[in-house]
């Protein structure tokens, strides 16, 4: 690896170590999203947007509208995963375990997370979820991403991250990033998450627990994306478990 690449491994890294995760564990408890300001710099979003046009290095291309998942396309990367998006992968994840797992306890679910994403992956691997699940999103005007879940599988991580790659303003207008609540027996609540470039969201991939009078009830959340109204939108999807 060249020292320049090292060095700004190193960086991002430091940047992760250096987010308050109290803070954005009491963002995901208290709304079911926390926003990681400037987690990427302008040359990192351009580095990985740059990717979406290079021939190798992915598994698998997805033309939304011919799945009706909405419109425009994405890219699934395939091993091995540039190296940012490896280490996005391994260092955010130990932050979010806890929460998962606190998650968990108080949804009733049994199940806890290794410390590290190597110990989770191991066990997507043993149930045969084996592809990787990092990919790179392009949309462009009159796009849209329909509300959905990313579940590849048993194995699911309850949070998962995108990071815009894009400047909004300047690359592209409308285009923005939502998630909307299913609560039980009540009319459905939508959050729009304003980013900017190098910004991520951290959100639940399906439920989350929320403190009721009579207890704690499990809301069911999808994400998706507002119609990109002029420009290109790029995105970098950090899902944590891998796809069967
Ligand atoms: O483009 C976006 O902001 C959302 C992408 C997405 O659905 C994901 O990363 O799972
Ligand atoms: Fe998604």
């Amino acid at each position: 690896m060249n020292a320049v690449l090292r060095s700004s491994l190193e960086a991002l890294a430091q940047r992760i170590a250096w987010i308050d995760w109290l803070g954005v564990a009491r963002d995901l408890d208290a709304h079911g999203c926390a926003q990681l300001p400037g987690l990427l710099d302008p040359e990192e979003c351009r580095a990985l947007a740059a990717l979406y046009d290079q021939r190798d290095g992915f598994r698998s291309r997805v033309v939304m509208a011919r799945h009706g998942f909405g419109r425009g396309e994405y890219r699934y990367f395939d091993h091995p995963l540039p190296a940012p998006v490896a280490l996005l992968r391994s260092c955010v994840y130990p932050h979010l375990a806890p929460i998962a797992d606190r998650w968990n306890a108080a949804m009733g679910i049994a199940t806890r997370h290794p410390d590290t994403h190597a110990g989770f992956i191991a066990r997507c691997h043993e149930a045969g979820q084996t592809r990787p699940t990092p990919l790179l999103l392009r949309y462009d005007a009159g796009d849209y991403n329909c509300l959905h879940q990313d579940l590849y599988g048993e194995h699911v991580f309850p949070l998962q991250m995108a990071v815009l790659l894009s400047q909004p303003g300047r690359d592209f207008e409308g285009g923005e990033f939502v998630l909307t609540e299913q609560r039980p027996r009540m009319q459905s609540r939508a959050e729009v998450v304003p980013l900017r470039q190098g910004d991520a969201v951290v959100f639940a991939v399906h439920h989350r627990p929320v403190q009721g009078t009579r207890g704690v009830y499990r809301v069911n959340l999808r994400h998706g994306v507002s119609r990109i109204r002029s420009g290109r939108r790029h995105t970098l999807g950090v899902v944590f478990h891998d796809a069967l």
